[in-house]
């Protein structure tokens, strides 16, 4: 069976000529990231670069790595405005023509990289709107105004997982010739759902609202659910949305009470925004208990969110629950 090479799809599907660039761009590069995560110990790249980042977070190697190949591969396409990344403490310019603009998490859930578990890549693309030189405030668009948004899963096998307003395509690497291989066009997400995504170690930390949500899906069959459900946590936002787009459920990281100031623990622009395009491309919902998630508008670029995502009818109901 022949199926559709990425530059095939985009081509196929219309995308721009410069969106197709940054979309090949990164894709090019997530290969090189790849090889570097699998060759591991090997080339000893794992464990902390020994620095933090801006967030106030111990960086890896492979965090680092990862970031400045994106950065560097970004900054070579003219159709590139700028870039700000979850690893960057400032928006950088690229070219003054350049029509979009490109955020990144380079490594998602890099506290799984010394334990050769999933991580990925997420990014976004934006329309540049703003006037020469490039600033914080050209990025600050809600989601909704993605012209793309998607991920790259380094997991058994490599996935590049995209959007570019038009539905959510998945597609596979190919080892032996370095492409990838359209291998889902039909990605969508069941309204209810099965399976629910939450770190249950920040329990009593929660709200009233998440901490009785929880606790009726736990009482399953026997609580006001009337229902069974199952429990994953992969600690890596990039898998754990990945499995809700392959067969379903709820994932959520809520507010907690152990940094009350922050928002939350995810991004809205490197985390929050590009998987929230993806998961509302496949049918499904992206809230906080205050409302949708891509109608924020940013504040600044390093912001972060409560995110409830996921299966429709389980997402609204996870909102009423803080009502
Ligand atoms: O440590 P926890 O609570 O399991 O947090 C896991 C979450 O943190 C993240 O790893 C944050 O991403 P980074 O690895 O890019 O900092 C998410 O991907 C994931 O959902
Ligand atoms: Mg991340
Ligand atoms: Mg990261």
């Amino acid at each position: 069976m022949s199926r559709s090479t990425l530059p095939e799809f985009l081509a196929q599907h219309h995308v721009t000529a410069d969106l197709q660039t940054v979309i090949l761009g990164l894709a090019e590069v997530s290969v090189t990231i790849s090889q570097a995560l699998a060759k591991g110990a090997l080339a000893g790249i794992l464990g902390a670069a020994g620095a933090e980042n801006v967030q106030g977070e111990d960086q890896k190697k492979l965090d680092v790595i990862a970031n400045d190949l994106i950065k560097d591969a970004l900054a070579k396409l003219p159709a590139v405005r700028g870039v700000a990344s979850e690893e960057e403490t400032d928006v950088l310019p690229c070219h003054t023509d350049g029509r979009y603009l490109v955020t990144f998490d380079p490594l998602d859930g890099s506290s799984n990289i010394d334990i050769n578990s999933m991580v990925g890549t997420i990014f976004s693309v934006l329309p540049h709107t703003g006037s020469a030189p490039v600033c914080e405030q050209d990025f600050l668009q809600p989601g909704r105004n993605q012209a793309a948004a998607g991920y790259v899963l380094y997991g058994p096998s490599v996935m590049l997982v995209l959007s570019t307003g038009n539905g959510v395509t998945m597609f596979t690497l190919d080892q032996d010739s370095n492409t990838y291989l359209l291998t889902d066009a039909e990605v969508s997400i069941p309204a209810d759902a099965k399976e629910f995504s939450i770190n249950m170690s920040n329990q009593r930390h929660w709200t009233a609202g998440m901490q009785s949500y929880i606790s009726d899906l736990i009482a399953g069959k026997d609580g006001p659910r009337s229902k069974d459900f199952n429990m994953r946590w992969v600690a890596a936002m990039v898998a754990d949305v990945h499995r809700i787009l392959c067969r379903g459920g709820l994932f959520t990281y809520p507010w907690d009470s152990r940094k009350p100031e922050q928002a939350g623990k995810l991004r809205l622009m490197y985390e929050a925004n590009p998987m929230g395009f993806l998961v509302e491309q496949a049918g499904g919902e992206v809230w906080t208990p205050e409302g949708k998630i891509l109608d924020i508008q940013p504040e600044h670029i390093h912001q972060r969110v409560p995110v409830i995502l996921g299966a429709a009818n389980e997402v609204k109901t996870c909102v009423d629950y803080h009502k």
